[in-house]
């Protein structure tokens, strides 16, 4: 996919652009940056959510998106969670769950899991779907630094094993190597971006 966002506003204001932004299978890119400088912005522009800007995005890529958030159905169990979403069916589900080491939680509801848990099932989904290109905002922010280590260390692996491209949008350029992903950093008022 790729995006040539000339500019981005909010009313009068402008937060981002010009700038341009491709990736493809394959490729890990981490879109670095503080606070409130256009990260979320940027990733809801490339998902296709937010049509509110002038540029062009060209995609014929099959995208899924995950969020800091889960984003869960609560009253559907975890096989549900992943089946109803993608079209997948039970079996397939349970496979992802247990891919994600949430063997033995298939039944359970989204409040009956932890943080960690819910945003393993949160990536199983996402997986499921059989993305070419992932977008991630801040999916490892408020996890303990064991859990999220794992989790880093998970969604690289799925990665690999599945060939799909990375947009991760992270203000921890820490996230960003451990997954090997090339950093580009959001600067400048309005926001562009720069390579390392
Ligand atoms: N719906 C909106 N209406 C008006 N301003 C907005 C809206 N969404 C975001 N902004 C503004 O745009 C700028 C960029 O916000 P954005 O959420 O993309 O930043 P961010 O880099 O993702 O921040 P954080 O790391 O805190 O999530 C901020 O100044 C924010 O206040």
């Amino acid at each position: 996919m790729r995006l040539e966002l000339e500019a981005k506003s909010f009313g009068p204001r402008q937060v981002l652009g010009p700038l341009t932004l491709s990736v493809a299978r394959g490729e890990r890119l981490a879109i670095l940056g503080p606070s409130g400088i256009g990260k979320s912005t940027l990733l809801r522009i490339l998902a296709g959510l937010d049509a509110g800007y002038r540029g062009q995005l060209d995609s014929a890529d099959r995208l899924a998106v995950v969020f800091q958030e889960p984003v869960l159905l609560p009253w559907r169990d975890a096989i549900a969670n992943i089946a109803i979403p993608t079209g997948r069916d039970a079996a397939t589900a349970r496979d992802w769950l247990a891919q994600v080491g949430l063997a033995g939680h298939e039944t359970k509801f989204p409040r009956q899991l932890s943080l960690g848990q819910q945003r393993r099932l949160a990536l199983a989904r996402a997986f499921a779907a059989g993305p070419d290109i992932l977008l991630m905002d801040e999916p490892f922010a408020s996890l303990d630094a064991g859990t999220a280590a794992r989790m880093l260390a998970l969604t690289d692996a799925l990665l690999d094993r599945s060939g799909a491209g990375l947009v991760l949008v992270t203000h921890d350029p820490a996230e960003a190597a451990a997954l090997k992903a090339h950093a580009l950093h959001l600067t400048g008022d309005p926001a562009r971006l720069q390579k390392d």
